[in-house]
């Protein structure tokens, strides 16, 4: 998989190269190419962004230097009809291309999203800054068949995409196989398919500032692992309940669901 972020601040994007995504990257698992989107501006102070039309605050970033970043890193023409072409070709050729751009109006990013853009071939990441990318930007790639996703990471506000970008790569990368040492653990982890939180997770001592799990949860140590996994859903189940009243309405919603067309 390759992935493309292009920012201003190609620095902070460099805790990539640790842990996790720098090891895979070294490995080729994971081509990783970082941008700076001064590198397309051609004048002396290497603008990128313009006075909103229409008024407001702020600044927005300039469709033109964007449209020469995404042209590059995307590999396309700029011709629009050229481009077209290439993009239907490469689309016949099966390989899948996805422009994110992060944005607090985007789409929320899930973990089905996640696994979604896990099969990708390559994901170009636009960050904006500043209030943002000029909307014709997404919206010229998507007319030109592109795979365009404005994703959110939440509902709060952050001063721009690269931060969005780096959580986005890490739930992504993650789920690429040999990427991560122990697969197994992307099985029973909150927000998998059964759709709950991770259950309370302990290790030795057993006893540890008079929180004694032979007291507590004596069931964990029975070795009994038909009892174990049973009472692991029930705190599962337990903390949904108690953390995340939105995930158990889905849930029952889902269960519904299966029931009217089980009827
Ligand atoms: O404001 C943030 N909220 C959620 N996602 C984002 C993605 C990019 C920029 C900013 C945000």
């Amino acid at each position: 998989m390759r992935l493309d972020v292009v920012t201003i601040f190609p620095d902070y994007l460099r805790v990539l190269d640790l842990s996790l995504i720098g090891k895979a990257a070294g490995t080729g698992l994971i081509d990783l190419v970082v941008h700076d989107l001064r590198d397309w501006t051609h004048d002396r102070h290497r603008t990128v962004d313009d006075t909103p039309l229409g008024g407001g605050a702020g600044m927005v970033m300039r469709p033109d230097v964007w449209g020469e970043a995404l042209d590059t890193v995307l590999d396309l023409p700029a011709d629009p009809t050229a481009a077209r072409e290439a993009v239907t070709a490469r689309r016949g050729t099966g390989t899948r291309q996805v422009l994110v751009v992060p944005t607090p109006a985007g789409e929320l990013f899930t973990q089905r999203t996640a696994e979604d853009l896990a099969h990708a071939d390559q994901v170009v990441f636009a960050c904006g800054r500043y209030e943002g990318i000029d909307a014709r930007v997404p919206e010229h790639y998507r007319e030109l068949g592109v795979e365009v996703r404005e994703l959110s990471i939440g509902d709060y506000v952050l001063n721009g995409g690269e931060a969005a970008a780096l959580v986005i790569i890490e739930a992504v990368a993650r789920l690429r196989p040999g990427v991560l040492g122990n697969p197994g653990s992307v099985v029973e982890e909150s927000h998998s398919e059964a759709g709950l939180l991770e259950y309370p997770v302990h290790t030795r001592p057993v006893a540890w500032r008079g929180h004694d799990l032979a007291v507590t949860w004596p069931g964990l140590l029975s070795g009994d692992h038909p009892r174990i996994a049973r009472e692991r859903r029930e705190q599962a189940i337990a903390r949904t309940v108690a953390r995340r009243p939105d995930m158990v309405a889905r849930l029952e919603a889902q269960r519904l669901g299966a029931g009217d067309r089980a009827a």
